[in-house]
């Protein structure tokens, strides 16, 4: 009785083995302070990290779909904003991307700007526009009544989003979501959510899910860090860029 179920039990383990789980690199970029690394912590692990630091080269954290009964891999790599930081690691970035999150903070119309200059590297590193690219406005808890023009409006970022083909979020990687608020679907491939962190999850995954070329068997099997060496790193520093 005993051998039957370790033996079950192996098969079980070999099974899961089995389980199909395939790997995308889902890259975060955008201008330094933007919540590159709290947004990745939040889409990963569901929470807002206590602390903030300049990220120097680039981290990694990995979270794992079932999407329709496949397993699905999101390795998402959170890179330096900084250009101090990224220079020699650009080249790295850029290979084998499944996807990109451009994300610019909402209550900072220059990292929105920013965000041509970061198309233009995906350009230069030859990223095709057929990789899934998604558009992300953070810091949404920041948004007020106030001083509408230090802040990007949903229906700027919306028209961007369009015109780049790009899925289109606003969203908070520090409060929770609430899913009922202010959701706006369209049948296009463009869609506005507000304040919905794990949706933007499942739409990456749903689209990378649909993708033909999806396996990255030649990813390295790194778990969170990929740093310049010898170089300190820094505290975050206050962020008021506009
Ligand atoms: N209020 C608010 N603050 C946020 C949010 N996301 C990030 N922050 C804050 O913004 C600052 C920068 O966040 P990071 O995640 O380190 O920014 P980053 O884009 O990774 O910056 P680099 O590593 O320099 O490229 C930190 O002080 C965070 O606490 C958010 O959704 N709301």
């Amino acid at each position: 009785m005993e051998s039957s179920l370790e033996f079950s039990s192996s098969l079980g383990s070999v099974s899961s083995l089995l389980t199909r789980c395939r790997t995308f690199k889902v890259l975060m970029i955008g201008d330094s302070g933007v919540g590159k690394t709290c947004l990745t912590h939040r889409l990963c692990a569901g929470e807002f990290p206590s602390r903030a630091e300049a990220t120097i080269g680039v981290d990694f954290r990995e979270r794992v779909l079932d999407i329709d009964g496949e397993k699905i891999k999101l390795q998402l790599w959170d890179t330096a904003g900084q250009e101090r930081f990224r220079k020699s690691m650009v080249q790295h970035y850029y290979r084998n991307v499944h996807a990109v999150l451009f994300i610019y903070d909402v209550t900072c119309p220059t990292s929105f700007n920013g965000l041509t200059a970061w198309m233009e590297e995906c350009r230069q590193n030859s990223l095709g526009l057929d990789i899934p690219r998604f558009l992300v406005g953070n810091k949404s808890d920041l948004r007020g009544p106030h001083r509408a023009d230090a802040q990007v409006s949903q229906q700027h970022a919306m028209s961007f989003a369009k015109a780049h083909r790009m899925m289109f979020f606003e969203t908070s990687a520090k409060n929770p979501p609430n899913k009922h608020l202010n959701r706006q679907h369209n049948d296009q491939d463009l869609l506005y959510q507000q304040n919905m962190v794990e949706d933007i999850v499942l739409a990456i995954g749903s689209k990378l899910k649909r993708q033909r070329k999806p396996s990255t068997t030649n990813l390295p099997i790194c778990n969170r860090s990929f740093r310049i060496p010898n170089k300190k790193r820094p505290e975050k520093e206050v962020w008021n860029c506009c």
